[in-house]
């Protein structure tokens, strides 16, 4: 399904939520609720709900009206407020309040945690104290989240470790509570030590973002918080300063819970999707080639078969399940836990091959990876050849895509390739590739000229480097950070169907040009270097700033937002996309072009822009399809700021047909300093 970027209409869509959910918290006016019945006939209809209702009746016109009128009434939450403030009805006032107050504490701000094993039910209850909706915290896994956590965890370990010398005084270790909470408090310190802790004593300062970056000190920390820590956090464990560390987690942070868990599982999963990352190396915490000698046990590889199985990644539930039963060789054959996992590992077989179809194979073999096994294939055959056609496979795909055949997962393939660095543009474009010196565009860039590389031609996809400072970045974080929330998606099909997705796991902040005039700065770079008009309310949007943590990506779409333009309709489509890169980032978080087959690495100070429509107005498609390439490690912040197309009419000429961008022309005809070197 394609699926194209939520413009920011935020504010209307949150109204119209909140109508929503008012209109259900509201009694509906009873002859009970009122002194008499001449003021319940005030209340039924009050004179702003007429308009409604109206309106309703003009809609509804050809329905049967069975039931009165004002009990199919959508009367929203204020109206109400209001109609009891006029009629100075201060019980009815106060009563609407408080159960508005009850519902919007209940569903924003109590979460319903019912994963802790071994927690206390009156644990359980204060820990249902969730971040109220908005904050940077909203998304599980989310790396300001991880950081606060991996900050706090130093404390509880420090109050864990001193804890350890009196559960090994004689007395109590021998007694059976003591020897229980020694084991268990053994098992925590050594998982921390071989986690966080080596992270931490590398760089005290920077250990929290550290494993806020690193996909699997994250899952080891998380996990460590779900599973061990609440078994320490118990009346009956003699250590005072850890319940105090406890409770004051769940006043500052919250406690992470199983759905925590799962998110970070499904975060490494898209990582071994995406880059074909074998799942032994991950579990010997190996990622991109870079160990970070953090390792999976085999209960935890259970639980990624689980996950995996769950989120129907068949070959990789296989993969994982298998590892939980041979892969390090500790788990014993006959024991329930192998039995329990041989159990699950059947089933994903099942699935695996039920879902294994002969005439998409040919396409989808690395969905199925390695691990090819159509119904009736003998065991132990050979794999390596059908390994090497999926190579083949995937190179005559990127031949067919290139020449705009329609092929449902060929997009898909490049994506892969590209994210992991591989090029495929044709050898025709390569060799006219070039970097070049730019200082006539604009008289800024007479006396420090543009760094600009060409990544593609027709059409022309430009990078252009060292264009922020430092002190800009920091003041647009600054400025945004505080009000991060998911980034959505709409659907093509059908507007009204936008969510938080799959597809899109980034968060985002909308900063306008006028709230500071330091932040003019990005519409201006993009009229003087693209020679649009971008810096007029009318001309460009707000600067849509982005922040993904590891596993966060944007599945491959477009960004003119074509049948779902809405917001500022009248200005045109997103004729150019230029897009600031804020960070580097340690691993991946590349952006692929999939069409062209090629990605742009992130750098910092850095952007790439590129046209989403032709000039004659119709949308570059599939050619400026692309998406952000999952994080490995790090976090990768970066901004859009997108060009409508209406402003325009006097600087980019309109034509019937003419994909050509004018920068390098233009570039051309001003006698530009071309540089062979790549720069970046
Ligand atoms: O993060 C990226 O590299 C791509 C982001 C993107 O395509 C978008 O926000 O529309
Ligand atoms: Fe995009």
């Amino acid at each position: 399904m394609e699926m194209a970027e939520l413009e920011e209409n935020t504010t209307s869509v949150t109204t119209s939520t909140d109508n929503g959910e008012a209109e259900d918290i509201l009694p509906s006016p009873s002859p009970n609720d009122t002194k008499n019945d001449d003021e319940a006939k005030t209340l039924i209809v009050p004179e702003e709900v007429k308009q409604d209702l109206s309106e309703i009746n003009m809609h509804k016109a050809d329905e049967p009206t069975t039931t009165p009128e004002t009990e199919k009434l959508p009367i929203k939450a204020n109206s109400w407020l209001k109609v009891y403030a006029q009629h100075q009805l201060w019980k009815d006032l106060l009563l609407s309040l408080t159960i508005a107050c009850c519902y919007y504490i209940f569903q924003t701000r109590l979460g319903i945690l019912n994963y802790m094993p071994g927690v206390p039910a009156s644990f359980k209850l204060t820990n249902q104290l969730r971040e109220p909706a908005s904050t940077h915290y909203l998304i599980p896994s989310s790396p300001f989240d991880l950081q606060l956590l991996a900050q706090q965890e130093q404390i509880g370990y420090t109050a864990i470790k001193n804890c350890q010398n009196k559960l090994m005084n004689p007395i109590s270790a021998h007694n059976y509570t003591g020897g229980y909470y020694l084991a268990i408090t053994n098992q925590y310190l050594l998982d921390y030590e071989t986690s966080s802790h080596p992270i931490f004593k590398k760089n005290f300062t920077l250990g929290p973002e550290s494993v806020a970056g690193n996909p699997m000190a994250s899952f080891r920390m998380l996990d460590r918080f779900v599973s061990l820590l609440p078994l320490l956090h118990t009346k009956q464990y003699p250590c005072d300063e850890f319940k105090t560390f406890g409770v004051k987690m769940i006043r500052i942070i919250r406690w992470p819970n199983e759905k925590d868990v799962e998110e970070n599982i499904i975060r490494i999963l898209r990582l071994q999707h995406v880059y074909n990352f074998k799942t032994n190396d991950v579990a010997q915490g190996i990622l991109a080639n870079i160990s970070t000698e953090i390792t999976i046990s085999p209960w935890q590889s259970y639980q990624f078969g689980l996950i995996a199985l769950k989120h129907m990644k068949y070959y990789l539930a296989v993969q994982w399940l298998e590892h939980a039963m041979n892969g390090n060789g500790s788990t014993r054959r006959g024991t329930s836990f192998y039995r329990q996992v041989q159990k699950t590992l059947n089933e994903a077989i099942i699935k695996h091959d039920s879902t294994w179809n002969q005439s998409i194979a040919l396409t989808t073999q690395y969905h199925f990876s390695e691990r090819l096994v159509p119904p009736g294939t003998p065991k132990n055959q050979d794999l390596t050849k059908t390994y090497k056609v999926s190579e083949t496979n995937r190179n005559f795909l990127v031949h067919v895509y290139r020449n705009e055949l329609e092929h449902f997962f060929s997009f898909e393939i490049n994506y892969w390739a590209t994210c992991s660095g591989e090029d495929l543009r044709p050898l025709w474009m390569t060799s006219n590739l070039f970097c070049w010196l730019e200082s006539k565009n604009h008289p800024t860039w007479t006396i420090r000229p543009l760094k600009m590389e060409l990544l593609s031609l027709e059409p022309d996809i430009i990078q252009v480097y060292d264009i922020l400072n430092d002190s800009l970045i920091e003041a647009t974080l600054a400025q945004t950070r505080p009000n991060m929330v998911s980034s959505k998606v709409v659907d093509r099909y059908d507007p009204k169907l936008s969510q938080i997705s799959t597809t899109r796991t980034s968060r985002q902040s909308w900063l306008s040009d006028w709230y500071d005039p330091q932040f003019s700065y990005f519409s201006k770079t993009v009229e003087r270097i693209t020679g649009l008009v971008a810096t007029t309310q009318t001309s460009s949007e707000k600067l849509q700033v982005l922040s993904y943590s590891f596993g966060g990506h944007y599945y491959p779409h477009v960004d003119a937002l074509r049948n779902n333009l809405t917001y500022g309709l009248e200005n045109g489509d997103r004729i150019l996309t230029f897009m600031y890169y804020l960070s580097d980032v340690q691993a991946g978080g590349y952006t692929s072009f999939t069409a062209v087959g090629v990605a742009a690495r992130p750098v910092k100070g850095s952007a790439v822009f590129w046209f989403n429509l032709f000039t004659n107005g119709e949308t570059d498609e599939p050619i400026s399809q692309h998406g952000g390439c999952p994080v490995i490690f790090g976090r990768k912040t970066a901004a859009n700021k997108w060009v409508r197309l209406m402003d325009q009419f006097q600087v980019r000429k309109c034509s019937a047909f003419d994909k050509d961008t004018e920068i390098l022309h233009r570039a051309k005809i001003n006698g530009y300093v071309r540089v062979d070197t790549n720069i970046a």
